[in-house]
């Protein structure tokens, strides 16, 4: 028997769990807000940022768009970047990737307050994160929303093989930090591991973030294997389709996320859960 992981339902739970989470927050006269920038026109993001808008209103927040045309400088960003920095009504400053060639993605990254990063992608929080820091600190949302499917399954990674394909910084290198961190022994692979689905067959946890659509299939899982599947790609015939052949894997697979509705969900929620804790920690001190 296999299970599918219903991402869309543990997102309502996050979410939830948020709202509840906000309302508290409001009595103690603090809103947490959010500032999603995103620069262009890529229709993907601007469908992505949308529904960060629509959730974070939806759960109580306060929520900023900034929409940039394609041409903006670097130097505007950076001006934009600061001016959240010094915004008390802000409490987590994203901007959406992928950002247009003549943006310097690292710099951007650096310009955000550490304690404001709520994607987690600054390297502090980074450092903080492959440190096994204590304290509290914002953790990229996909593969901490990834943990949060883990526990809800009841999947302990201590002890498990675990094996990351992508080594991406907004996935694969934070979910192999966070499995560590959870005890698992984990083998970080791409696309220059030789013989990469002999090393997925070993796998007792496989997550798969490598945009290539259906990668691996059922032949390269091990039986009873929990497969995350962070794909977002498209078929042939233009269908949303996972790095994972869902059809083949689910025989084998004992749990398995299904692409769309598994991660996905988990990743806005996440970046909400996200907001709210980085205003509990700074305005109430936390
Ligand atoms: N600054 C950031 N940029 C990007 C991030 C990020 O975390 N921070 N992640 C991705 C895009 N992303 C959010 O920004 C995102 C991707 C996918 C989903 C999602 O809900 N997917 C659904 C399917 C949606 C569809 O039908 O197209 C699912 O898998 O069920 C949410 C957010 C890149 N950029
Ligand atoms: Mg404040």
């Amino acid at each position: 028997m296999t299970t599918i992981i219903d991402g869309k339902a543990v997102a309502k739970k996050v979410n939830e769990a948020t709202a509840t989470v906000v309302a508290e927050l409001k009595q103690q006269g603090v809103q947490p807000g959010i500032a999603v920038i995103i620069v262009g026109e890529d229709p993907a993001s601007q469908i992505y940022v949308r529904n960060k808008n629509r959730k974070a209103t939806k759960l109580g927040l306060h929520s900023v768009v900034r929409q940039l045309p394609a041409t903006t400088t670097q130097a505007e960003l950076l001006s934009i970047i600061d001016d959240y920095n010094s915004d008390d009504s802000i409490h987590g400053i994203l901007v959406q990737s992928p950002l247009p060639k003549q943006i310097n993605e690292p710099l951007i990254t650096l310009a955000i307050d550490p304690k404001k990063d709520v994607d987690g992608f600054h390297p502090t929080n980074v450092g903080k994160l492959l440190t096994n820091f204590p304290g509290k600190y914002p953790v990229a949302n996909t593969p901490r929303g990834i943990m949060t499917l883990l526990a809800e399954y009841g999947v302990d990674p201590a002890g498990k093989q675990a094996v990351v394909i992508g080594r991406s910084t907004i996935v694969g290198k934070p979910m192999a930090a966070l499995l560590t961190n959870a005890n698992a022994t984990v083998t970080i692979a791409h696309s220059r591991t030789q013989d990469l689905k002999a090393l997925a067959r070993t796998a007792d946890i496989l997550v798969v973030a490598t945009g290539i659509a259906h990668l691996i299939t059922g032949a390269d899982i091990k039986p009873g294997a929990t497969v995350i599947d962070v794909g977002m790609d498209r078929d042939e015939n233009g269908k949303l389709v996972g790095d994972v052949d869902f059809d083949s894997a689910q025989d084998v697979a004992g749990l398995i996320t299904p692409v769309p509705g598994g991660v996905g969900p988990m990743t806005i929620a996440t970046l909400m859960q996200t907001t709210v804790e980085l205003a509990k920690w700074s305005d109430l001190g936390e």
